[in-house]
């Protein structure tokens, strides 16, 4: 084995039958990222990265396994990359036993904010919270003070709505209800309307997404005089597809009636200017142009849409690699005034393993995700997009930027009724 090689251990949800396959386009994503760091003589001086992956299935078991492997069997890992919530709080919680980052690029669950818990992990997927303040600066820009939550009883939508919570008590936003479900939402959402909830955020998984809308529709939830707050994420067509196989009752139009006019949130992945160049000299687009014929090579029929999971996220796992090596670069700087290098880290020495933290820890560049940074919990920080579905396509209503509190608005918004739905009955007094 050439000793100037830095190895890294890459976890990655390659299939499996629960959770998120985004290993299927994040990993040909990390190995491009590779094969670009690896060719730029100005990085790592002289030194090359080698990535060692396997799959976890999105399981925390296998990823444990997996990582074990990774760090018994030589080469010493420096670093270990993994993907899927459930795997990243497992493979982070113990990857400080031996002195080794995390760094995640598709976990998004909000436990995984928590230094206490995680003292060495990173993220370049945003946590799940990025959307509350985006939601919150939406009800404050229309004046919507009284607002009710449905959300699936999951880890990751729990913590959110917690969040949530925490925002809108500190932006004077009464909660007159938080409904939650497990899988059927029939009576959640009949609840919804005794409360004369009509300014509400909904937190589930697309599948759990349809059988609300449909239960939306017969309970006459939707219109002038109502607002739903979806995910952004799920595919573009969620509430047409997929009916007859989930057992949902409504067809395809009471749907697309129910859904007109809802609004999204969401994180930006890709970064929105498309000819802006990024730190690997690529703009967002020529990477698209580079994955796509990376994944055309792999078998997946890009042509015909068919896209693997993950494509939206591989992004992040291209930035993360990214994220290592100018980390690794700078630390190597550092080591050289005392005549060490990365090749001096052992599994027991916290003095590189503080180098390399603070390495990460300082990351600010331009990437094909857009800045990366890092807070001081770890998580990416992140522009949010605003979408509105009109006529039975989205359309972006604009930008969210959580640290400058800059929202750009397009003014594209449209109200089924003609006017803003008011978040409670308005009586007008007869005079
Ligand atoms: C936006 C989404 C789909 C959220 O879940 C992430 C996976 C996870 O958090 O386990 C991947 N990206």
């Amino acid at each position: 084995r050439r000793d100037n090689d830095l190895h890294i251990g890459g976890i990655f949800p390659m299939e499996g039958e629960g959770g998120w396959q985004g290993g299927q386009a994040c990993m040909p994503a990390a190995e491009l990222a590779l094969a670009d760091v690896n060719a730029r003589s100005d990085l790592l001086s002289g030194f090359k990265l080698r990535l060692h992956s396997n799959d976890s299935k999105c399981e925390p078991g296998l990823g444990a396994s997996v990582m074990y492997n990774l760090l018994y069997n030589p080469p010493q890992k420096l670093l270990l990359l993994a993907g899927c919530s459930t795997v990243c709080t497992t493979v982070a919680e113990a990857a400080k036993m031996w002195n080794l980052m995390v760094l995640c690029y598709g976990a998004s669950s909000p436990a995984l904010s928590d230094r206490s818990r995680f003292p060495t992990l990173f993220r370049t997927h945003p946590s799940a919270t990025v959307h509350n303040p985006t939601r919150i600066k939406l009800m404050q820009k229309f004046a919507w003070s009284r607002i009710a939550i449905l959300q699936q009883a999951e880890e990751v939508f729990i913590s959110t709505v917690e969040d949530l919570e925490a925002h809108c008590k500190k932006a004077g936003i009464e909660i007159v209800t938080r409904q939650s479900f497990l899988s059927d939402p029939a009576d959640a959402v009949r609840n919804l309307r005794r409360q004369d909830a009509r300014v509400i955020v909904g937190l589930f998984y697309v599948v759990a997404a349809r059988r609300v809308l449909c239960e939306v529709y017969k309970h006459r939830l939707y219109g002038k005089s109502y607002v739903w707050f979806f995910i952004g994420w799920y595919e573009d067509n969620w509430f047409e597809t997929n009916l007859e196989r989930e057992g949902i009752e409504c067809t395809v139009e009471q749907m697309r009636e129910a859904a007109e006019g809802h609004l999204t949130t969401e994180a930006l992945m890709w970064n929105q200017n498309a000819n802006q160049t990024t730190i690997s000299g690529m703009t967002s687009e020529d990477f698209r142009s580079r994955l796509n014929e990376a994944l055309r090579e792999a078998g997946y029929d890009i042509d015909g849409e068919r896209y693997p999971e993950g494509y939206q996220e591989a992004p992040l796992a291209y930035d993360a690699v990214w994220s290592v090596a100018l980390a690794f670069n700078k630390t190597m700087e550092k080591l050289q005034k005392s005549g060490l290098s990365l090749k001096n880290f052992t599994y027991t020495n916290k003095k590189i393993a503080d180098d390399i933290y603070e390495a990460i820890n300082s990351t600010s560049f331009l990437g094909v995700s857009g800045l990366v940074a890092f807070s001081s919990q770890g998580d990416r920080i992140a522009l949010t997009q605003i979408e509105q579905l009109t006529d039975n396509h989205y359309v972006k209503l604009g930008y969210y930027d959580t640290q400058a509190d800059n929202l750009t608005w397009l003014d594209r918004e449209r109200w089924v009724g003609g006017k803003v739905p008011p978040d409670r009955t308005v009586v007008v007094n007869e005079l």
